[in-house]
C-alpha cells in the first residue's frame, strides 16, 4: 500500500519579502544586580518579517548583560538572522512555521534565542493572518492574566524592601524574586530573612543564586532559607546532579533555570528528578513551540511550571505571556515584568500590569503595535544615538 502524498493547501502562499533586524539601546530603571553580573540598560534585538500578503511580523531577541549569562549576544543575533537565516526565510513559505524552523535548524545548530526571535516573528505575522491571538494558535490559552514577580535586585536590603512594599502598595507584585550569590551565604541568607521578615504573609519571597553556589554552600543555604521563610530556590548550583541530589533533600522546593536549554535537557532533567519546577523561558528553549514542549515534559513528569525571563522587552515578554497562558498547569505563576525595568514604554498602548498579574493581549498575534517614534530614538543605528555618541566622544 502506497503513503498518500498530500497535495500543497490550495492557495497561493505569501513570501517573506524583506528580513528586517536592528538593536535597540534602552536605560533600565535601576541597576539590575545579579551574581554574574550588573545590568545598566537592556538591548533588544528586533526582527521583523516582511511579507506579500502584507502582514508584518516582529520577534525579539534579548539577553541578561551581553554575554555574561549565556552564549548569545543581541549583536551575535542580528548577525546570524541576517547572514543565515535570512536566505532560508526568504525562499520560505512562512505559513508553514514547523517546516520553515525545521529548515533554519538544517543550516544553523544551536542559537536558541535567535531562532526564538524568528518563530516569534513567524507566529505573529499567521496570528495577524488568521486573526487570532497566538496564544490560540498555541493549542488555545487556559486564563487570560498571568500572575507577575517582580525581582529586587538593587543591592540593598532597605531600598529592595522600600520597592516591594511600593509594589504591594500598588497591587502590581506580591511575588518577590531575590537575587542572591553575590555575596557570602551567611549574609545572602540574612538578607533574605530581613526581607522575609518585613512583608510576612502579604508575599511570597524566593531567590534565584545563578548557580553561584557549591553543592556543600547550597546544603546549608537551602536549609537557612527555608527557616527564613523562602518559598522556593532557583538553580543554587550549576551542575545536574548536584541539583537532583539537593531537590531529593526535599528541605525547599528546587527550580531549574539555566541548564534547561530546550526540551532534550527538560526530558533528561525529569529522567534525573533533578528540580522540582522547571522555568520555561522561550529564549533558552529555542523558539515557542520548543517551550511549549518543555512545559509538557514537566507536564509528564509531575514537575511544576513557572514562566521564566530573560528581561526581555514587551515584544519577547507578550510572546511568552502566550505561552503561559496556554499552559494547562502554571504553579508557580511566572516572572513576565521585563518591560517594567525599563524606562520607556515602547508600545502605542501599554501592557496592562494590575491586581498583580499581566493581561494577555487578545489581539491578532502578540496583539501589541510598537511605537515607531520611540523605536527609532533608540535604534543603535539611529539619528539620534548617533547624535549622543558624537556628544559624547566631542565631550571626552
Ligand atoms: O532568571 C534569571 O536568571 C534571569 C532573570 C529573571 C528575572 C531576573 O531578574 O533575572
Ligand atoms: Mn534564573
Amino acid at each position: 500500500m502506497g503513503m498518500t502524498i498530500h497535495a500543497p493547501l490550495s492557495r497561493q502562499a505569501p513570501r517573506i519579502e524583506r528580513v528586517e533586524t536592528f538593536l535597540v539601546d534602552l536605560p533600565t530603571i535601576r541597576p539590575h544586580k545579579l551574581s554574574v553580573a550588573t545590568m545598566e540598560g537592556q538591548t533588544l534585538m528586533v526582527v521583523r518579517l516582511h511579507m506579500s500578503d502584507g502582514m508584518v511580523g516582529v520577534g525579539e531577541g534579548t539577553t541578561i548583560a551581553g554575554l555574561a549569562y549565556g552564549p548569545e549576544s543581541p549583536e551575535g543575533m542580528k548577525l546570524t538572522i541576517d547572514a543565515y537565516m535570512a536566505p532560508v526565510l526568504l525562499a520560505a513559505d512562512p505559513t508553514r512555521i514547523q517546516a520553515t524552523m525545521a529548515t533554519i535548524g538544517k543550516v544553523v545548530k544551536g542559537n536558541h534565542f535567535a531562532k526564538s526571535a524568528v518563530e516569534t516573528a513567524l507566529f505573529d505575522a499567521q496570528g495577524k493572518r488568521s486573526g487570532l491571538p497566538i496564544s490560540e494558535l498555541l493549542g488555545g490559552r487556559v486564563r487570560d492574566r498571568l500572575p507577575v514577580a517582580w525581582t529586587l535586585a538593587s543591592g540593598d536590603t532597605a531600598r529592595d524592601i522600600a520597592e516591594a512594599e511600593e509594589m504591594l502598595a500598588r497591587r502590581r507584585h506580591r511575588i518577590f524574586k531575590l537575587k542572591i550569590g553575590r555575596n557570602a551565604v551567611r549574609a545572602d541568607v540574612a538578607h533574605v530573612a530581613a526581607i522575609k521578615a518585613a512583608l510576612g504573609e502579604r508575599a511570597s519571597v524566593r531567590v534565584d543564586v545563578n548557580m553561584a553556589w557549591s553543592e556543600s554552600e547550597a546544603a546549608y543555604g537551602l536549609r537557612a532559607l527555608a527557616d527564613a521563610g523562602c518559598d522556593l530556590v532557583e538553580q543554587p548550583v550549576a551542575s545536574a546532579e548536584a541539583l537532583a541530589r539537593l531537590t531529593a533533600r526535599g528541605v525547599v522546593p528546587v527550580m531549574a533555570d539555566e541548564i534547561l536549554q530546550g526540551p532534550a535537557s527538560a526530558f533528561e532533567l525529569a529522567r534525573m528528578r533533578a528540580a522540582d519546577v522547571f522555568a520555561v523561558k522561550i529564549e533558552q528553549s529555542g523558539g515557542l513551540i520548543a517551550a511549549a514542549n518543555v512545559g509538557a515534559i514537566a507536564d509528564a513528569a509531575g514537575i511544576e511550571l513557572y514562566g521564566g525571563t530573560m528581561l526581555e522587552g514587551a515584544v519577547s515578554t507578550i510572546a511568552a505571556a502566550h505561552l503561559f497562558s496556554a499552559f494547562p498547569r502554571l504553579g508557580f505563576g511566572t516572572e513576565l515584568f521585563g518591560p517594567l525595568l525599563i524606562t520607556e514604554e515602547i508600545l502605542t498602548e501599554p501592557l496592562d500590569y494590575s491586581d498583580f498579574s499581566l493581561e494577555v493581549p487578545r489581539g491578532p498575534g502578540l496583539g501589541i503595535t510598537l511605537d515607531e517614534e520611540r523605536i527609532a530614538r533608540f535604534r543603535r543605528d539611529g539619528a539620534r544615538r548617533t547624535l549622543v555618541l558624537a556628544a559624547t566622544k566631542a565631550g571626552s
